[in-house]
């Protein structure tokens, strides 16, 4: 894979945050209030993927939904800081998708997998890196089935990888805050904990 082709560096700002943990732990949950709460703070970065639209999903909101061919050519064109399978599908970070947050001054965050944490690990973006983890694999597996968007194959592969990334997790070192999604607005609290710093630097900023 490619570097990341100094996205920072051209574009310098705020520090980006990438929320990462298992399927279902609840980072999409966090990232849209934090979104919602924060109006001109935060700016989404807008991954591709090859996975077909859940209900409810909207194309260039939550990801763009491209083809399998359309997503290798861009790879192949450098147009990518990090890219992963997941789960029979491919998902990727494009260099658009983080610039097009930090040209407005905004905190960019991202939401990607453990293979997206350690290939961003290798390039010069400089994130923090948040863990979104379950309070247990039992508590995961219902809250994904209570979700009702995957199949039971889908929900199994997930399943399998959320077992692997909560043991790559233990990795001392691994992440700058760990956050165990057990009561929401408790842990939703100890992550605008978290950010309290750079949400401040963005309100000084403004003034
Ligand atoms: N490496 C990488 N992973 C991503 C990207 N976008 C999303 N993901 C991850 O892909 C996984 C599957 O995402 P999704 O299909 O939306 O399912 P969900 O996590 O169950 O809601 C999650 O772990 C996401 O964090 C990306 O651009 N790069
Ligand atoms: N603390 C919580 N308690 C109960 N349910 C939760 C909690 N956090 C998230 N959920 C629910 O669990 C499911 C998975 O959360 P989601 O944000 O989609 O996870 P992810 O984006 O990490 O895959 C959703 O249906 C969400 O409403």
């Amino acid at each position: 894979m490619r570097g990341g082709g100094g996205v920072q560096s051209v574009m310098a700002g705020p520090r980006p945050v990438v929320l990462t943990g298992p399927s279902g732990a609840g980072k999409s949950t966090f990232l849209k209030r934090l979104l919602q709460e924060y109006e001109g703070v935060f700016g989404f970065s807008v991954s591709h993927t090859t996975r077909k639209p859940r209900p409810g999903e909207e194309n260039g909101k939550d990801y763009h939904y491209v083809s399998r061919e359309a997503m290798q050519a861009g790879i192949a064109n450098g147009e990518f800081i990090e890219n992963a399978e997941f789960s029979g599908n491919m998902y990727g970070t494009s260099k658009a998708a983080v610039q097009d947050v930090q040209a407005k001054n905004l905190i960019c965050l991202l939401d990607i997998d453990m293979q997206g944490v350690l290939n961003i690990k290798k390039t010069d973006l400089n994130p923090i890196y948040i863990s979104i983890q379950p309070p247990s694999m039992e508590i995961l597996e219902k809250r994904l089935r209570d979700r009702k968007t995957e199949s039971e194959e889908s929900l199994q592969k997930r399943l399998d990888v959320a077992r692997k990334d909560m043991e790559l997790s233990k990795k001392p070192g691994m992440f700058d805050v760990i956050i165990i999604n057990d009561d929401l607005e408790e842990a939703y609290g100890k992550l605008k904990g978290a950010l309290a710093e750079e949400i401040a630097k963005i309100h000084k900023a403004k003034k």
